[in-house]
């Protein structure tokens, strides 16, 4: 099956006026503070590049990043989440905040909610930058959302399909082509 860009859902600029507010926001919670920022490669990397510089020089930020891979080239998780890189850091002790690009089923950042965990942060936060509430399976608490959004399959702004459409400024709805 193939699949073709619809609708717009989140424009570049709602997205950045969104972003920034995120950025205002965990800089007044972590001020004073040194804070590590994991991205999850590949999808969050756009939204993380964007974040981290709306968060001001209050907060000690460190960048660091893992890899996971559920979707491969397809619309539907595999239901198995496989670690391809891990962070570098050791993050014992440490304030955490991961960055994700979208909570689906929730498989994704409940497993990796557990794996950081294991490892003894000081805190560990999630900050997401959709949240697509009618298709989770697995549960796992919110800090910082930015869009609550439909039960569609998205591509932009770091967001694919099959590897493709990650570049564009905006969001867009994408659904099998007739
Ligand atoms: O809540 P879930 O149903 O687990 O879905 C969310 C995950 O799916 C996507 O990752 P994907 O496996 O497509 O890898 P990518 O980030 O490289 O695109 C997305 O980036 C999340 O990591
Ligand atoms: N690109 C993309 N990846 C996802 N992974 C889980 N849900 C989605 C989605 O809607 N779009």
């Amino acid at each position: 099956m193939s699949y073709e860009l619809n609708e717009v859902l989140l424009s570049e600029g709602v997205i950045k006026d969104r972003v920034r507010e995120l950025g205002r926001q965990i800089s007044r919670d972590y001020a004073g503070k040194e804070l590590i920022v994991i991205g999850v490669l590949k999808g969050a990397v756009i939204f993380l590049s964007d974040l981290v510089r709306c968060i001001d020089n209050s907060v000690k930020v460190k960048i660091d990043f893992l890899a996971v891979s559920s979707y491969g080239a397809s619309t539907k998780t595999s239901g198995i989440v496989r670690i391809v890189k891990d962070i570098d850091s050791d993050i014992k002790g440490c304030e955490v905040l991961i960055v994700e690009d979208i909570m689906d089923t929730g498989l994704t950042l409940s497993y990796l909610y557990r794996l950081m965990m294991e490892r003894q942060p000081r805190g560990l936060r999630i900050c997401v930058l959709l949240d697509k509430p009618d298709r989770h399976q697995a549960e796992v608490n919110i800090d910082y959302c930015g869009f609550t959004i439909p039960d569609e399959f998205v591509v932009g702004y770091g967001l694919d399909y099959a590897g493709l459409w990650r570049n564009l400024p905006s969001i867009y709805i994408v659904r099998p082509s007739m």
